[in-house]
């Protein structure tokens, strides 16, 4: 390529202008020079690469023949402007080459070429090739939309600090963090920020990576901007920038939520621990295959065991008697309650344990209810010994419908017997009978030898009634002295039934007739026995089929024992019903 009049200044030797030449076409830009009529007079190499053109295709040819009709519309445009004006011109600039036609971008200088008598004969310009460039600068701006779009939006707090431990950047969370605009934070450190124990520890932090050039991650703690404490899961590592000092790049999640859900969990842990080791009924779990999988220690006291490792991986059936209480085998039961268990989430029964060591049985009560453990369905049983409820309720009975000092059936029990007695009787026809008795001359064995001797002797006297009635009949116990004997099914005529009820009145007045010996120990603690003599006035009634109500009929014994009483105790008296009433006292 030859350096022609538009380029040459005088004074400048063949050598150098040959050196010249070698270092315009050893340029990466294009160089290039235009005469009035817009004909390349010069181009270096560097434009005849980017046209695809030989130095002579180029040479003398105009902007039409190297480039497609638009592009060369424009750049004939800008090239008048420059000859026009006679200013430089710089501007960006889009060209389709002929070959290839890839579009590139140039940065193009032009400026006009002056003749030696101060007039522009042409233009020389020099461009250079910034697609790659302009490429990285989309590049740079893309990404930076892209980081701004993450910053924003992720849920993560991202921020970069200096060696001096300065803020240098900070995201958009940052700053809502710490309820500071970024400008109020960057340039500062975490001293000036934040609480000085929480500045502490993060200088803690940000000095160990720091220190040792390794990247760290690890749990933060900070108070929030809405108050509470915030905890962070933080990562944060060193940043090397070349030539300069290196800086912290840190990026906290916001871990608040799962760590109170962690702890939430914890203590749900804890509380559940507790009051599953802590209850005084046993507590055991059941896993899908119906074997222990946990217990407490109730439970391991419930079925004598002494560890868990006698318990777990066991069934049910395997601490219980072959058959329930209800006749059922432990085992059809056990898989019918966990049956019902699974179809209706829970159920409430009671069981029969068999304690695999002594072999001792108890009657408990089970609670049992589907729950969730760790993502598993299990059972989960409460177990309490009834034993203990049991004999209250025993208790509780007996005191509601027996006598405490003779253990007789009492007053209410007694009505009750009678009732189901009338029942019977007009199903059955047979007629059935009431003995009201009260003892003669009881008072004085309380008045001489006290109420002990007399207790001794209500109780000779309820045993003595007992020998003389069958298991189906009842002897109550009304109250002080007064005792009363049902006798059912005793006959099918009133006949029958007079003569079969005499026959025992007689029989219990004889006995009750007997001297009663009585041992105790007197106020002196000393043991002694009395004789004591009295006797019994019996008042007798017969209920038929189709009698009347139960109070009715004890009115109607009670009438005769009067009568009895009355006509010198010791006596049998029959009510005939209407207030007539017949000594039976032979
Ligand atoms: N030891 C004792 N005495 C009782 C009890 N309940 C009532 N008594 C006494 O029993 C006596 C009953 O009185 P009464 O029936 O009048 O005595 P009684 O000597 O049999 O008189 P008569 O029936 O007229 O022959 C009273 O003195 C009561 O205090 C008891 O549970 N234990």
């Amino acid at each position: 390529m030859e350096i022609n009049g538009l380029l040459s200044t005088g004074g400048l030797t063949h050598n150098e202008m040959q050196l010249l030449q070698t270092a315009i076409d050893s340029l990466g830009a294009s160089v290039f020079a235009k005469d009035l009529n817009g004909r390349y007079t010069f181009v270096n190499r560097a434009f005849c690469d980017m046209v695809g053109a030989k130095l002579e295709e180029v040479v003398g040819h105009l902007l039409e023949d190297l480039f497609d009709p638009i592009t060369a519309t424009q750049l004939r445009e800008d090239d008048l402007r420059v000859i026009a004006t006679g200013q430089t011109v710089e501007q960006k600039e889009y060209r389709r080459t002929k070959v290839g036609g890839e579009r590139h971008q140039y940065l193009t200088v032009k400026r006009p070429v002056y003749g030696r008598y101060g007039n522009i004969i042409g233009l020389s310009g020099v461009s250079l090739d910034v697609t790659s460039t302009a490429q990285v600068e989309v590049l740079l701006s893309e990404s930076r939309q892209f980081l701004d779009l993450l910053l924003s939006n992720v849920d993560g707090h991202f921020y970069i600090k200096g060696q001096d431990r300065r803020y240098i950047f900070v995201s958009p969370k940052v700053a809502e963090l710490l309820q500071r605009s970024p400008e109020q934070i960057i340039g500062h450190t975490d001293a000036e920020l934040l609480p000085e124990l929480e500045a502490q520890r993060v200088n803690a932090f940000d000095d160990m990576v720091f220190e040792t050039g390794v990247r760290k991650a690890g749990e933060e703690c900070l108070a929030g901007s809405r108050g509470g404490l915030r905890y962070f899961w933080s990562v944060k590592q060193l940043l090397r920038r070349g030539n300069q000092p290196d800086c912290l790049i840190g990026m906290s999640m916001d871990i608040t939520e799962l760590k109170l859900a962690q702890q939430a969990v914890a203590s749900s842990e804890t509380r559940f621990r507790t009051l599953f080791e802590g209850s005084r009924d046993g507590v055991l779990l059941l896993d899908q295959k119906k074997h222990f999988i946990d217990c407490n220690q109730a439970a391991l006291e419930l079925l004598g065991l002494t560890g868990k490792a006698d318990c777990l991986g066991r069934t049910p059936v395997d601490f219980s008697p072959p058959v329930q209480a209800c006749g059922t085998p432990s085992v059809d039961l056990a898989a019918r309650y966990i049956d019902t268990i699974n179809t209706e989430g829970k159920h409430r029964f009671d069981w029969l344990i068999k304690r695999p060591q002594d072999g001792a049985t108890l009657t408990v009560e089970v609670s049992a209810s589907m729950v969730d453990l760790d993502g598993e369905t299990v059972i989960l049983a409460t177990v309490r010994d009834l034993t203990e409820r049991m004999q209250y309720e025993v208790a509780i009975h007996q005191l509601a419908y027996y006598d405490a000092l003779t253990d007789l059936p009492n007053r209410r029990l007694f009505f009750d017997h009678l009732s189901k007695a009338l029942a019977l009787s007009q199903r059955s026809g047979l007629f059935g009978a009431v003995i009201y008795l009260d003892l003669d001359n009881f008072k004085p064995v309380n008045d001489r030898y006290g109420h002990i001797a007399g207790d001794l002797l209500l109780k000779e006297v309820a045993r003595r009634l007992a020998e003389h009635v069958r298991d189906q009949d009842t002897v109550a116990r009304l109250g002080g002295d007064e005792f009363v004997v049902l006798l059912v099914n005793v006959a099918p005529t009133q006949d029958a039934a007079w003569q079969q009820a005499k026959r025992v009145a007689e029989r219990i007045r004889d006995d009750l007739a007997k001297t009663y010996s009585l041992t105790f120990d007197t106020d002196e603690q000393i043991q002694t026995t009395v004789e004591h003599h009295c006797s019994a006035s019996l008042g007798m009634t017969l209920f038929p089929p189709c009698g009347e109500c139960g109070e009715t009929i004890l009115r109607r014994a009670d009438n005769a024992m009067y009568q009895a009483k009355a006509a010198g105790r010791n006596q049998i008296y029959l009510d005939e019903g209407c207030g007539q009433t017949t000594s039976l006292t032979s």
